[in-house]
Order: structure tokens, then C-alpha cells, then sequence
């Protein structure tokens, strides 16, 4: 939605439409298709004529791991109806081009048939792109077996990567025969081009080695595209103003935040250890606890009633005078305050660029999806963050220790570590990025003229 207005804010010449699809599982859509932040960006909810039953929570467990695939492959009648709806009732326009989601690369075969040409968004860094582009191509064009490489102590050279990149940080769906991963990251090759939210300053080597690779189409980095904010319940906005309250009586650059995302969570043991560093550390501290959904389920992780259940006996009451546990954390608010000193992430990719959009130095401990990845960029190739672990997988059951935490959060914490004074001058850098005459907006000239070519 946010590229969507980036575009209509740009040139008045171009309309946004946003197709939202009825998946089978149950969903929430957000509040803004009701009030659209652009005049020129619209939704159209592609809805069957026939209404089935959502499904439940406990039927998502019994899906298959490849269920993706085919619940969008079942959903191209309805995209190719709803499209040529909206090409009957504007007559006066066109459609310049299909942008389509990462896992949305079925829809391709619509735009082929309607002789509209198509453009991947994806809403994550270049590195974790190139890294995929170049497994797939492992697999497909050299047919090795990259199932193999699992829990191998195993490195390979990746053009996107100028160091060699271990197996322990491929995204763990490779290693899963299962996993259409790979077959969506195939398609991305036919496209007319891949935009995605980073910036040349932050993924310079990457962006160049990318780019002229000619068998990977024109890529065209637009970022730092950073979130809009959801929508708050009453609950989450009276949250997030005490929140902001405790942190206006920390002393300044005082606080380490934690906090692993949407998805993210840890359990148990894993608690208590994180517990311990906390407060061995002697730190302030500001902690996104979530409670994790059942093993196995696709559920976001949810609120604890009564985190005290998971914590250190008397935790909360030793640390209360420097430390807050909550839930849900209003995070760009959070980044934003001056009394955040630095940011224990899962440096999921949207974390990772609103810290850098604030300054804040990241700790990284990646959990899954392709944070490994963006962790081995952030911590090794480009030295932008601390490493708690880079090559920690959420299903290898391993724990790790407070020690190792704690030595990670006093790196973090200290005021003028490297990484601190890089963080603080891409912060300026990600902004410059924007702005007129800026890369990301050089990018955007080009993606836009680029799309107006293919119409006149
Ligand atoms: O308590 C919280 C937790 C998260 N957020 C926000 O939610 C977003 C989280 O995004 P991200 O850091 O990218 O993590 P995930 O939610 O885990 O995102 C998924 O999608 C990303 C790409 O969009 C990938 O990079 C990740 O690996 C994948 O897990 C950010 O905007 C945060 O500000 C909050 O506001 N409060």
C-alpha cells in the first residue's frame, strides 16, 4: 500500500489498484481499504460468487507445507475477471503493468494472457534475493541437491555476498523438499523487473552485482519503504502511550529494546535465559514478550496474561525500577524515542530498516524466514549490527545462553561502538535516499519511465 502511494505521490499519471484476494483461512484486511491514502490508490476485493467457509484455526495445522501454490493458482479466474472488469470500465486508460507479490508469481500467467507485462515486489533485502536467485539457480540449473546441505558445515560463493556464505544461514525452507520457495524465486526471472525495499546505500555491492547479472531482470530499489502502521485497537493505543510515558523518564540512549517481530518468539528456557542477561546486564530495558502459538500451527504468536508465568521468580519485581515487559510494541514509536539505545532483533527486514531509519544499532538473533541471511549481511558483510547468533534456527531446539546474550546486549549498549557511529551515518543516508535527486528516488524515475515505455 505504502509503494502504491509512493507511486501516485510521484506522477499523477499513474492509478494504483490493490487486488485483495479471499484466501481460504481466515484473515483480517486492514481498515485502510476503507480509506485509501491516495486518492489514485484503490482496493478491489476479488471475491468468488460462491462464499465458502474460512478456514479454521485448527484446519491451517492439517494443511499441506505446499498449500500456497494452489490457493492462488485456484484464485486466476477471479484476478483475470476482476482485471478485465477494470479494463471494461476505464476505457480512457490503460493497464501500465501487474506488480505482484512475492508468492503471488501464479498471476503471471494472467498478465501473460492479457499482454500486460509484470513486476515483483519484495518486501525484503537484496542480499536474501540474491542469495535465492543463486540456490535456485543450484538447483535447477546444476541439480544439486540442496536438501544435502542441511547441518552441513558447508560454504558457497554468492555473487550477491563478497564473503562465502554458510549453509547454517540459507533460509531454512531449502532445505525442505517440500517448500515451493524455490519455485516462486524461479519465476521471479521472467519478470520485466524486481523491486524491493532496500537502498543502494545500504546494499551497494549488492545492488551492482545484481544488475549485471544478465540473467536476472533490471532491479530497482525503492526503499526504505517503511511500514504505515496498522491499525490500533483502544487497547493498543492506551499500550502504546504508557509506553512512551515510561520510556520519557529513561535517561537518554539508556534502553535496550527486544523485540523479534510479528512472528517472532521464543519459549520457555529460552525465556528465562534472555531474563538472566537482562539482568546481569544492569541495562534499562524495554521487552516485546509474546507468547508463541503451538508447535507446528501457522498462528501469530499472542499476549501473555500474566507474563510473570514464563519469567524468573521475582524478575519483574527486581528489575521494575529499569525495566518494562509488555506485549505488542508500538515499534516505530519505540525506535524513535531518544532514550532507545540499541534493538535486539530478529532482523526481519522491516526491523532492520526502521532501525536504521532511527539510528538505533541492531543486536541480531534470527529466528527464521530469510533472517539468517540478513543477519550474515548485517554482521558480517557490511558490519552494521552485533551478533547474539546468526545462524540460530528455531526448530535445532538449541538454547542459548545468557552469558552470550549479556556479552552481545554490553557490545550493543556501548556508546560509541563502530556499529553505532555506521548505523548513525546510514540514518541519514536512508533518509537522503528519498528525497529528490536521492538513489531510491533516481530508481523510481527510471521504474516509472520504464512501465510508461511498455504502454506508448
Ligand atoms: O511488537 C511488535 C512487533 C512488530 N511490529 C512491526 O511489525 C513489523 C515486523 O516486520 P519485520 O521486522 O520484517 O518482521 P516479521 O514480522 O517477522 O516479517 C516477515 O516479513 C519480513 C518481510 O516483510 C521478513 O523480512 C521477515 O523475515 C518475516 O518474518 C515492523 O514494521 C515492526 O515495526 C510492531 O510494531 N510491534
Amino acid at each position: 500500500v505504502k509503494l502504491g502511494k509512493l507511486l501516485a505521490d510521484r506522477d499523477e499519471r499513474l492509478s494504483i489498484t490493490i487486488l485483495i484476494m479471499k484466501l481460504p483461512m481466515e484473515g483480517k484486511i486492514s481498515s485502510l481499504t476503507k480509506n485509501p491514502p491516495h486518492s489514485r490508490v484503490n482496493f478491489v476485493k476479488v471475491q468468488p460468487q460462491v462464499q465458502h467457509d474460512s478456514i479454521s484455526t485448527d484446519q491451517w495445522m492439517k494443511l499441506p507445507k505446499d498449500f500456497v501454490r494452489p490457493a492462488l493458482e485456484s484464485q486466476k479466474d477471479l484476478v483475470r475477471d476482476a482485471v478485465a472488469e477494470i479494463m471494461k470500465s476505464s476505457s480512457s486508460s490503460k493497464i501500465a503493468a501487474f506488480v505482484i507479490d512475492m508468492f503471488c508469481t501464479s498471476m503471471m500467467d494472467v498478465a501473460n494472457e492479457l499482454g500486460i507485462p509484470t513486476y515483483v515486489f519484495l518486501p525484503i533485502g537484496l542480499a536474501a534475493v540474491g542469495l535465492m536467485l543463486h540456490l535456485q539457480s543450484l538447483r535447477d540449473d546444476h541439480n544439486m541437491d540442496l536438501t544435502e546441505y542441511k547441518n552441513l558445515d558447508a560454504e558457497i560463493c554468492v555473487s550477491a555476498f563478497t564473503k562465502p556464505v554458510p549453509a547454517a544461514v540459507w533460509p531454512p525452507s531449502v532445505f525442505d523438499k517440500e517448500s515451493d520457495l524455490l519455485d516462486f524465486i524461479k519465476r521471479y526471472r521472467d519478470t520485466q523487473g524486481i523491486i524491493v525495499n532496500s537502498f543502494l546505500e545500504l546494499e551497494s555491492h549488492q545492488i551492482m552485482s545484481l544488475s549485471n547479472d544478465h540473467k536476472i531482470p533490471p532491479i530497482y530499489p525503492l526503499g526504505p519503504i517503511l511500514q504505515l502502521g496498522g491499525d490500533q485497537t483502544n487497547q493498543e493505543n492506551q499500550n502504546h502511550t504508557e509506553i512512551i510515558g515510561w520510556l520519557d523518564k529513561q535517561p537518554h540512549s539508556s534502553v535496550v529494546y527486544l523485540c523479534f517481530g510479528s512472528n517472532g518468539s521464543v519459549d520457555g528456557e529460552q525465556v528465562k535465559e534472555i531474563a538472566v542477561a537482562l539482568e546481569n546486564s544492569g541495562y534499562r530495558f524495554l521487552w516485546s514478550l509474546r507468547k508463541p502459538p503451538p508447535r507446528e500451527s501457522f498462528e501469530f504468536p499472542g499476549e501473555y496474561e500474566n507474563p510473570q508465568d514464563v519469567l524468573p521468580k521475582g524478575f519483574l519485581k527486581r528489575t521494575a525500577e529499569r525495566g518494562k515487559v509488555i506485549g505488542w510494541a508500538p515499534q516505530m514509536a519505540v525506535l524513535s524515542h531518544p532514550a532507545v539505545g540499541g534493538f535486539v532483533s530478529h532482523s526481519g527486514w522491516n526491523s532492520t530498516l526502521e532501525s536504521l531509519w532511527w539510528g538505533v544499532p541492531m543486536a541480531v538473533w534470527p529466528l527464521a524466514a530469510e533472517q539468517q541471511a540478513n543477519a550474515f549481511l548485517l554482521v558480517k558483510e557490511i558490519e552494521m549490527a552485533v551478533e547474539i547468533k546468526i545462524d540460530y534456527n528455531k526448530d535445532n531446539n538449541v538454547i542459548v545462553g545468557s552469558e552470550m546474550i549479556e556479552t552481545a546486549i554490553r557490545q550493543l549498549m556501548e556508546p560509541e561502538n563502530g556499529v553505532r557511529l555506521k548505523v548513525r551515518a546510514l540514518k541519514e543516508k536512508s533518509r537522503l535516499a528519498l528525497m529528490e535527486g536521492g538513489s531510491s528516488f533516481n530508481y523510481m524515475k527510471l521504474f516509472i519511465e520504464n512501465v510508461m515505455d511498455d504502454v506508448s
